[in-house]
């Protein structure tokens, strides 16, 4: 019998899958794998560093050790008065703090807690309208402390807030940061209210359980104590005292490990009850992070509304996060019917929000099994570096010269642009319109593959459904897996698996004429410059890497060309 204080796994799995899971669980059981994860034995998957990068293993502890000092902080932000907290920092630094100020919301008597991860200048100044400059608390949140998003919307903020509260606005800031970090001598620089430290031996995307998560939780009022309670119960599922059957985390990380390495269902396909939906953008980076690279690993599909089962390939494993209480009836229909049909199927079932904090646990301890599995090293993310090269190549050309280099399409229509990748070039070269670029990138498109957009513009409800019309207008016609996501935003998360991971790809990138600029407090580039070098720095990496990408410019009014463009797509799909 489990703990019925912890999430409540199922698993319906097709036979062979099955016997696969059982098979690795007793070589694991053979191989004292488990007690060799809890020894830092990086034995465990390719030998290297990785016994420098357990941390999130025990940090619960540690945070209940913490206990008081975090609510003490928690009660100092009550008392200032703060109406809002706005939280800048990317990836690690920010999809944890997402998941927890959604899934919580607004708590009675503490400011309201606002994620900022993008370098789109109207959404910089979308978020700058939503708080009030002069009543907001700012979490600057990096572990690296370079990172060259967080570091100038600090600038950005700093001035800005200045404007409003003057000398003091030092106060006005926190830092959350690894010791020695550049951030951290920024923060001492600038007078910061506090300096938070992460742990170094715990990478971005493990960090949510570390002040990551818990500090900006602390700030938005959320229940510190029943989180961590709950997280440590996982912590207790997954220890090497536990025995297999009842660990949680050794079980889900035999099934998704299994899935890639044996059966090649790579997709996974993450679906979550309304209320904790945001989760998903978190295990996205969790997963691909962690294990797509050298041509390996998972490709997380998030936010892909389901369908009927004739419209999935064999590539595919779901992922349910199923909250009692909010279910979505139409969700678990779906999933029933794809059972059915052989699909394997995990559910994880919440009994209540602060379960999540189990999530967070779980599914690291299964990550880290499941890259064992599939033979990768889970702690590093080589080839997000390659894009922050590129990028800052570009921003230093235009620090030099005053204008970005130039770049040619190898196709104008009206107000769009079709750039093409090294291997799309010979392709294009008949392509006369838009509609021919779009064609040729789709006829690419095999059975197993996916296909990416990915819009560096302004994320809202308006474009997320945008976004997701055309995803789902892909997947229907072409019955692969889609992933919707924002630029720069998600080049801190599946960047990795899409330039290292499985060569299954299919990218258009989508970049827009800003609708306004911001500027950068002393440099020469502006926020939209940046952007800019972002999405040629990742389109330059993907198409060196042989990815089939296409960049598609759209000139001119952004909403009337972004609406042309989704009707172009849906009509030349
Ligand atoms: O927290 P930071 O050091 O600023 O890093 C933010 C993000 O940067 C990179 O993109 C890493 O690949 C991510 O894993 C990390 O979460």
């Amino acid at each position: 019998m489990q703990d019925e204080q912890l999430i409540q796994m199922q698993s319906a799995l097709p036979a062979d899958h099955q016997k696969a899971v059982q098979e690795g669980l007793n070589a694991w059981d053979k191989e004292g794998k488990v007690q060799k994860i809890w020894a830092r034995d990086a034995s465990v998957w390719t030998g290297k560093d990785e016994s420098k990068w357990l941390g999130w293993l025990d940090i619960v502890d540690e945070q209940l050790g913490d206990l008081a000092t975090l609510e003490a902080f928690q009660n100092e932000v009550k008392a200032r008065g703060f109406t809002d907290v706005l939280l800048l920092g990317m990836g690690g630094s920010s999809l944890g703090p997402e998941v927890l100020g959604e899934v919580f919301g607004h708590q009675t008597g503490f400011p309201t807690l606002h994620v900022l991860d993008s370098t789109d200048p109207q959404q910089v100044f979308t978020f700058q309208q939503k708080v009030d400059l002069g009543k907001t608390l700012f979490i600057v949140s990096s572990k690296s402390g370079g990172t060259l998003e967080p570091n100038i919307l600090k600038a950005y903020f700093y001035n800005e807030a200045k404007k409003v509260v003057g000398d003091k606005v030092g106060s006005h800031f926190v830092t959350v940061t690894d010791p020695g970090s550049h951030m951290e001598d920024v923060a001492k620089q600038d007078g910061f209210w506090k300096i938070f430290y992460g742990k170094k031996d715990i990478g971005g995307r493990y960090s949510v359980l570390s002040n990551f998560g818990i500090i900006p939780a602390a700030a938005a009022g959320l229940p510190l104590r029943a989180l961590l309670q709950s997280a440590h119960k996982m912590q207790k599922a997954c220890a090497a005292e536990t025995s297999l059957t009842q660990n949680l985390g050794l079980q889900l990380g035999a099934i998704w490990g299994t899935a890639v390495a044996q059966f090649k269902r790579d997709k996974f396909t993450i679906i979550a009850s309304p209320a904790i939906n945001s989760l998903g953008a978190w295990l996205e980076q969790l997963l691909a992070e962690s294990t797509g690279k050298i041509g390996k690993g998972i490709v997380p599909i998030d936010e892909e509304t389901l369908t009927t089962p004739d419209h999935y390939g064999n590539d595919r494993l779901f992922v349910y996060l199923r909250l009692n209480g909010n279910v979505d009836a139409a969700q678990d229909k779906a999933l029933e019917a794809l059972k059915a049909a052989g699909h394997p199927v995990v559910t994880l079932n919440l009994q209540d929000k602060n379960q999540i904090a189990q999530v967070f646990y779980q599914t690291e301890f299964a990550t880290a099994v499941a890259g064992s599995f599939i033979g990768i090293d889970p702690f590093d993310q080589p080839d997000v570096e390659a894009s922050k090269i590129e990028t800052k190549k570009i921003t230093t050309a235009y620090n030099e010269h005053g204008k970005l280099p130039d770049i040619t399409p190898v196709v104008r229509d009206g107000n769009f642009e079709v750039y093409a990748g090294k291997v799309e070039v010979e392709k294009l070269q008949n392509a006369s319109s838009l509609t021919d670029a779009l064609k040729t990138l789709f006829s690419q498109v095999q059975t197993g593959d996916y296909v990416g957009v990915l819009a560096y513009i302004e994320r809202d409800l308006a474009t997320r459904d945008w976004i997701q019309k055309i995803r789902l207008a892909i997947r229907d016609k072409k019955k692969v897996a889609t992933a919707a996501e924002f630029g720069p935003r998600f080049l801190h998360s599946t960047g990795q698996a899409y330039k290292g991971g499985p060569k299954t790809g299919v990218f258009l990138q989508i970049t827009v004429d800003d609708v306004k600029d911001l500027p950068v407090p002393a440099e020469k580039y502006t926020f939209g410059i940046v952007k800019e070098a972002q999405a040629r720095g990742d389109f330059d990496v993907l198409s060196e890497r042989d990815r089939r990408v296409i960049r598609i410019h759209v000139k001119g009014d952004m909403k009337a060309g972004l609406e042309t463009l989704s009707k172009t797509i849906l009509s030349a799909l």
